[in-house]
């Protein structure tokens, strides 16, 4: 037998297969189960932490919550351990079939997700869910796969609008090829109706209600972070710089001195009767600290993808080491800090970023900065932001309507932020309030000598982060003015914690089978 005959012949079993499951499941109703959901991410479940806080804030309220997506980075702990939930994965596409032709792994591959997603949503769940909640972008073909399960089953649908699905294929293809039609079509037809719609900006919202005529109950839903994340303590901060020991070695010769386990490049453990306001200290007894001669610890976080420009930071950071260098040798009693900007997150283009990085750092033989990305653990990642100086954002949204979740994730932890300018940033950041505003390398890179000048007890940056330190807060911190769109009370500035916004927006909208607390009434 030849290989092509093989690979139809392989085909043609595994769809045949998918289809009689999905007939049998089909045929057989039973009616939506109430308090049960199933949260539906066509993408890696661990790289998904919106749907994951959903799960969880479900899950908390007594929901049997299904997650249905792709198996990939560990899910945090914080999540398995809760009761009532359970993680659904869809077979990946199978890699023998991703080596025919382009022309037919785009049609085979969307084949494939229907009838995997439809299996999955049909027949391996316990009960038909209440609700399906499902995450877009993607759009193709989850919607219409939610659509129709849920047109069958009796399931209602939340749309969990993150971004615009087309907008995202158009800064690859460009806005006017006609596959981003096709797919800005699709997103119309399938995104409408809805039981309920919930959008992460006040801008998508007022966009979608506009273009889309969208039908079902609508709430802005902000990104928030969740309870855990804070400001971390020298404490926590001198674990994780130990554990990540082996990941900062390449840059011994760059840090000061250091003696694992009582110094890092960061902290050291010093007599507590030396420490002046450290509420952990016990006289005579040695306690971590931050050390004066430490780096500037700057941290970007980022999946990597085509809508953000990481050469932005690349020349900002090569303008700084000639301003460093230039200051040490004038002005020795300015000098500038040493920076390490370490850039967490997986995605398509960190190798070839990281390469430019490395090569940028050799040419021009830095001595002020060095790059170093990472993927932390959940739990890790939120210590590594609260023990940061400063966070980078460089998103662009594609659709203009939406907020980067990294920066929330780092007001949590009280990290004040230098962010790249976009429509409806301002719905997040507030320039020379929690952070600063840029346009440009050059700009990114006079806001670093700023922030950093006199580091590390720079006004400026102390100024931004005590906006931020007033506890990422139940309340709103007295800095932060509301935002006076009186027509549209969601436009107002509030800072809560996920748990609270969500019971606030979310928790109404199912509350026919939700119990809710006497003080959520
Ligand atoms: N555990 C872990 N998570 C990380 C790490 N690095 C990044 N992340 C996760 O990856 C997110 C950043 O990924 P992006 O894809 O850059 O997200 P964004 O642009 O900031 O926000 C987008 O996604 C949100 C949620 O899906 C959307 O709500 C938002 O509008 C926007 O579209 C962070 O918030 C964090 O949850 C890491 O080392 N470890």
């Amino acid at each position: 037998m030849t290989s092509s005959s093989t690979t139809r012949l392989a085909i043609t079993l595994v769809l045949s297969y998918a289809v009689v499951y999905v007939v049998k499941s089909l045929l057989k109703r039973d009616p939506p189960r109430s308090r049960s959901v199933a949260l539906v991410v066509l993408g890696d479940i661990g790289r998904s932490p919106r749907m994951m806080y959903h799960a969880q804030s479900f899950a908390k309220h007594e929901f049997e919550t299904y997650i249905i997506g792709y198996a990939g980075v560990k899910l945090p702990t914080s999540l398995l351990s809760l009761p009532r939930i359970s993680i659904l994965h869809i077979g990946t596409f199978p890699t023998f079939l991703s080596k025919l032709p382009f022309i037919l792994v785009g049609p085979l591959k969307v084949i494939y997700q229907v009838l995997a997603l439809t299996y999955t949503l049909t027949s391996k769940l316990q009960h038909t869910p209440e609700y399906i909640m499902v995450q877009n972008p993607p759009s193709i073909p989850t919607l219409a796969v939610v659509w129709a399960v849920s047109k069958w089953k009796g399931s209602k649908v939340i749309i969990d609008w993150h971004n615009l699905g087309y907008s995202i294929l158009a800064l690859k293809l460009g806005p006017k090829h006609p596959l981003v039609r096709i797919a800005e079509w699709f997103e119309r037809k399938f995104g409408r109706k809805a039981f309920a719609h919930l959008f992460v900006t006040s801008a998508m919202k007022n966009l979608l209600e506009r273009e889309f005529h969208l039908q079902g109950k609508r709430e802005v839903l902000h990104d928030r972070p969740p309870e855990s994340f804070h400001r971390s303590s020298a404490f926590e901060s001198h674990q994780l710089f130990i554990d990540l020991r082996d990941d900062f070695s390449p840059l011994f010769s760059f840090f000061p001195k250091t003696e694992y386990p009582a110094s890092t490049p960061f902290t050291r453990l010093e007599r507590a009767s030396s420490m002046y306001g450290t509420p952990q200290a016990i006289p005579d007894q040695e306690t971590p600290a931050y050390r004066p001669d430490r780096p500037a610890l700057l941290v970007s976080s980022t999946s990597w993808t085509a809508d953000e420009d990481f050469s932005i930071l690349l020349d900002s950071l090569s303008l700084y080491e000639k301003k460093a260098q230039h200051k040490a040798a004038s002005t020795p009693e300015n000098k500038l800090p040493k920076i390490l900007m370490v850039i967490t997150g997986k995605g398509p283009e960190r190798d070839a970023y990281m390469k430019q990085f490395g090569q940028r750092q050799k040419v021009e033989k830095w001595e002020y900065v060095r790059c170093k990305s990472m993927w932390l653990s959940s739990e890790n990642y939120s210590i590594l932001l609260g023990s940061a100086d400063l966070g980078i954002s460089l998103h662009t949204s594609s659709s203009g309507v939406d907020l980067p979740m990294k920066v929330v994730d780092m007001f949590g932890c009280g990290l004040p932020v230098c962010a790249l300018d976009f429509p409806c940033l301002d719905e997040l950041v507030k320039d020379g309030v929690n952070g600063l505003v840029f346009r440009s390398a050059e700009q990114l890179s006079a806001q670093l000598e700023s922030v950093l000048s006199g580091f590390p007890n720079s006004k400026l940056l102390r100024h931004l982060a005590s906006s931020l330190h007033q506890e990422s807060a139940k309340t709103p911190p007295a800095h932060y003015p509301p935002t006076h769109v009186e027509e549209d009370p969601s436009n107002i500035w509030t800072w809560t914690s996920w748990e609270v916004n969500w019971e606030r927006v979310v928790l109404p909208l199912i509350a026919t089978h939700a119990v809710l607390r006497e003080d959520q009434l």
